[in-house]
């Protein structure tokens, strides 16, 4: 079987890719993620993970490359990861008190084929108090996350609800990967160790 490439920087997504036992090596791809004018969010994500997943199997030929993107969408916008501690408390005040959706898309590419997905989870947030948020910026954790907020860590405690894939929010759907995965020939399962002696 040919080798398994995740296209990205993100240590959460090797950790997820890691947690489902899959045999993967990392090189990140390098892309314009500025959204089309007019585009919307699930075609965005989309467009994202398959040109993150295409933009590195071009250069590594019958490696299946698996891309990903993920945003937090509100009212039809999309936050990406913020570029300021401001816009970063501009974010969480706007996620404040309600209900958001994360859209996450996995692409799976090898040579010139493509097929990928899109996942979207609805997030509900608790009223956050403008101190909370202020504290929460200051320890760095939005920096690199969609929505400036990680519910994998401190922003655990923003979260009242959650409808549809923790893993997704965290980066990478873990059902969804394992399927992909298994329909291109090579189910993560294969890879798993056996504690057990052989019976024969
Ligand atoms: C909402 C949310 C996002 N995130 C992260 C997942 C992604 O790493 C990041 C969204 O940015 P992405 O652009 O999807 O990914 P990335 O830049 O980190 O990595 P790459 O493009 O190389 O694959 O936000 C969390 O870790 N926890 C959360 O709760």
């Amino acid at each position: 079987m040919s080798c398994l490439i995740l296209a990205s920087a993100s240590p959460r997504r090797a950790e997820l890719l890691r947690q489902i036992g899959a045999d993967f090596q990392v090189a990140p791809a390098e892309i314009d993620e500025t959204p089309q004018p007019g585009e919307g969010a699930q075609h965005y994500v989309e467009r994202l993970a398959r040109e993150k997943a295409s933009c590195v199997a071009g250069g590594a030929p019958g490696a299946r490359v698996l891309g990903s993107d993920t945003s937090v969408v509100v009212d039809g916008e999309i936050l990406g990861k913020p570029e300021s501690d401001t816009q970063a408390c501009e974010m969480l005040r706007r996620l404040s008190g309600r209900t958001h959706q994360v859209m996450t898309s996995i692409a799976l590419a090898q040579d010139q084929k493509c097929r990928s997905l899109v996942v979207v989870t609805d997030v509900s947030f608790r009223e956050l108090s403008e101190a909370e948020i202020v504290a929460y910026v200051a320890t760095g954790e939005p920096m690199d996350k969609a929505g400036s907020y990680g519910i994998q860590g401190l922003g655990g405690i923003f979260v009242r609800e959650l409808k549809g894939s923790y893993s997704a929010v965290v980066g990478l759907p873990l059902q969804e990967t394992a399927e992909l995965l298994a329909d291109a020939g090579d189910p993560v399962w294969r890879h798993w160790p056996c504690s057990k002696e052989s019976q024969a």
